[in-house]
């Protein structure tokens, strides 16, 4: 007999997903604010009289009747109407005991379905630390449903919701509940009178968080706060990873050195040196540099500040046509837009989603964070402007480039292609918590092993390909020039130089900018590896920065930045957005706007450059 099915269903925020981490042992990720959960994921969980379950984790909604698109995911698996997908057989509902009156009417609505329910009195920790007490067995009376008290992130509970989930799939299932359709209002005051009942004491109602909003959202002091809070993230970017990455540098050269010693002269040599060295090392580099804007991120994620920074940012955002719910999709859209673009299914109307879609791409994901900084890096100088850095000066103008062109952007498709009314900002405000190093540690650990595997996946296989053509086929004996331009990527490059010209490129640019189509990172790698096969043997004592240095022109160095801030290269942003908009037309909307708005700026950046230098 299959594995029965057993589903978390619940308000968003209420700790679903690391109820399910915990109880299957899976790293699905976790977040202080609605809509982290857009998906349905599945794991094992192993019950306490020796069955087996499936444990489905759900996006996170406030009722049945859903609103965005994640809600529709629960909904449908939840009555069983999706297509292929098995009947669920029990409930857990997992409840945030600091918020009783809200949550139970979820609770209430799903308990109409007459399936076997558990209810799940989720961070009972929180509610005694606020000195709240609920007295969870009347609340099991009253429901009709066991009640078992948990606390997710210290595995508390977790036993006895095993069994209690194990005592329920044995049971037959409980008679469907009288009527349907229920009236919400109804529900609502249900619940209100329930909560009132079982709550015993009521606690200081969470009078830290008030008093931080009270600066968190104030209309100055609160935008300046997260002003601050960006600032230092990139000021920490450049300032913390120096050494590591120094280290990193240095463990490439030798590499570079020792098989330059070890190995003859040949394709060998030169494919391990120039290709595989060369470039990767050129972009492994900044995994530092990366991991620390994630460890920033995650940590504003965790502690519940991103709801109050997309509250902050709506008034700007609505001024463009969005609502502060895009913001959040947004912010995730600087690790990457891809997880960006999917987060975006948590906004109800669909205009306003295709809008945010297809402005993520340029909140400047981490994948060129390696281009800027080995361009900053080269040409900016490690000079102090008062109590900043310089460097870290202009990787934050970049960023903010980067915003102030989706905000614009925004503006422009609001006004044309996705005219509409934009919904007012809806959000609950999470409660403020630390980050818990555990999963900040899980979070970056996760981070580092997806860009080494990018490193050794498409970054590998794409330098590796541009490293043959640069090297076939062999030049004539009486060529006088490096032999990289008599090669087939010598050749490419020469080809697009026309179109790149205009705008300051030369024609290295031109042809690392083609295998930079697999992933913007692999612009770097195919710098790296085309200036070190152009270079001589002794040359691996400079990195790909000095080599740069003595190759560029600053207005060039500039240009090619104001490029990465709009550059559309990366072809799995496209691929998401082909199926979260369901079809080709939006996506190549995408790359030709982006593509278009990234040659007008570097070339704006190049003549303005070349005309002030
Ligand atoms: N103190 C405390 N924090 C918890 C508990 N359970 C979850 N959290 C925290 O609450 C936040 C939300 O947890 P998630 O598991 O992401 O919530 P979710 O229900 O899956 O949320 P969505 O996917 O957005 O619907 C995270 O920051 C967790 O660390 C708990 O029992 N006690
Ligand atoms: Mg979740």
């Amino acid at each position: 007999m299959a594995n029965p099915v057993v589903a978390l269903v619940g308000n968003p925020n209420a700790g679903k997903t690391s109820l399910f981490n915990a109880l299957t042992g899976s790293r699905q990720k976790v977040g202080n604010y609605p809509g982290v959960t857009v998906e349905r994921k599945a794991g094992r969980l192993a019950l306490p009289d020796g069955r087996n379950a499936e444990l489905i984790d759900l996006p996170g909604t406030y009722s049945l009747t859903p609103r965005s698109p994640d809600e529709a995911v629960t909904r449908d698996v939840v009555m069983g109407t999706l297509p292929g997908e098995k009947r669920i057989d029990a409930i857990v509902a997992v409840i945030d005991a600091t918020n009783l009156r809200n949550h139970l009417r979820f609770v209430l609505e799903l308990r109409r379905l007459g399936l076997p329910m558990i209810v799940a009195l989720n961070m009972v920790d929180l509610a005694e630390r606020d000195g709240t007490r609920i007295d969870a067995d009347q609340l099991a009376v009253i429901l009709g449903v066991p009640v078992v008290a948990t606390v997710a992130v210290r595995r508390r509970g977790l036993e006895t919701l095993g069994e209690a989930i194990a005592a329920t799939l044995r049971g037959t299932p409980a008679a469907p509940a009288a009527s349907s359709g229920a009236d919400i209002r109804l529900l609502q005051r249900e619940a209100r009178v329930i909560a009132d009942t079982v709550t015993l004491a009521q606690g200081a109602q969470r009078r830290w968080s008030a008093r931080i909003d009270a600066v968190a959202l104030h209309p100055l002091w609160g935008p300046l706060l997260l002003a601050g809070l960006l600032f230092a993230m990139f000021q920490g970017v450049f300032a913390w990873a120096e050494a590591p990455m120094q280290w990193i540098e240095s463990l490439v050269m030798a590499g570079q050195s020792a098989t330059t010693a070890a190995l003859p002269d040949g394709l060998l040599r030169s494919l391990i040196v120039d290709g595989v060295l060369g470039g990767v090392g050129a972009v492994v580099v900044f995994l530092p540099q990366i991991l620390i804007l994630f460890f920033f991120i995650l940590c504003l994620e965790q502690s519940g500040y991103m709801v109050r920074a997309a509250f902050l940012m709506d008034k700007l955002m609505a001024s463009v046509g969005l609502n502060g719910r895009a913001f959040i999709p947004l912010i995730s859209s600087f690790a990457c837009a891809i997880p960006g673009i999917m987060a975006a299914r948590t906004i109800d109307s669909p205009k306003d989603r295709l809008t945010t879609i297809l402005i993520a791409p340029l909140m400047t994901c981490s994948a060129r964070l390696p281009v800027y900084a080995v361009v900053i890096g080269a040409f900016i100088p490690a000079r102090q402007v008062g109590i900043f850095g310089l460097q870290g000066l202009v990787l934050f103008a970049l960023y903010v480039a980067g915003v102030v062109g989706a905000l614009v952007a925004a503006w422009a498709l609001r006004h044309t292609v996705t005219k509409g009314p934009s919904p007012t900002f809806l959000m609950e405000m999470p409660k403020y918590q630390w980050p818990a190093p555990r999963d900040i540690g899980i979070g970056l650990y996760q981070r580092a092993m997806a860009f080494v595997a990018r490193a050794g996946g498409i970054i590998l296989v794409s330098t590796i390909a541009l490293w043959a053509l640069a090297t076939w086929p062999k030049p004539p004996a009486d060529w006088d020039r490096p032999a990289i331009e008599y090669s087939y990527a010598g050749r490419i490059g020469l080809a697009l130089e026309p179109l790149f010209a205009p705008i300051g490129f030369n024609k290295e640019i031109a042809l690392a900018l083609v295998p930079g189509m697999a992933a913007r990172e692999v612009a770097v790698s195919a710098l790296g590896t085309v200036y070190s096969l152009q270079g001589t043997d002794a040359d691996h004592s400079e990195g790909l920065i000095e080599k740069l240095r003595g190759q560029w022109e600053l207005p060039t160095a500039l240009a090619f930045l104001a490029w990465f801030v709009f550059a559309p290269q990366c072809i799995s942003t496209l691929a998401v957005t082909r199926r979260e908009t369901g079809g080709w037309a939006w996506p190549t909307f995408m790359f030709t706007y982006l593509f278009a708005a990234a040659y007008v700026a570097a070339g704006v950046t190049y003549w303005t450059a070349k005309a002030l230098l």
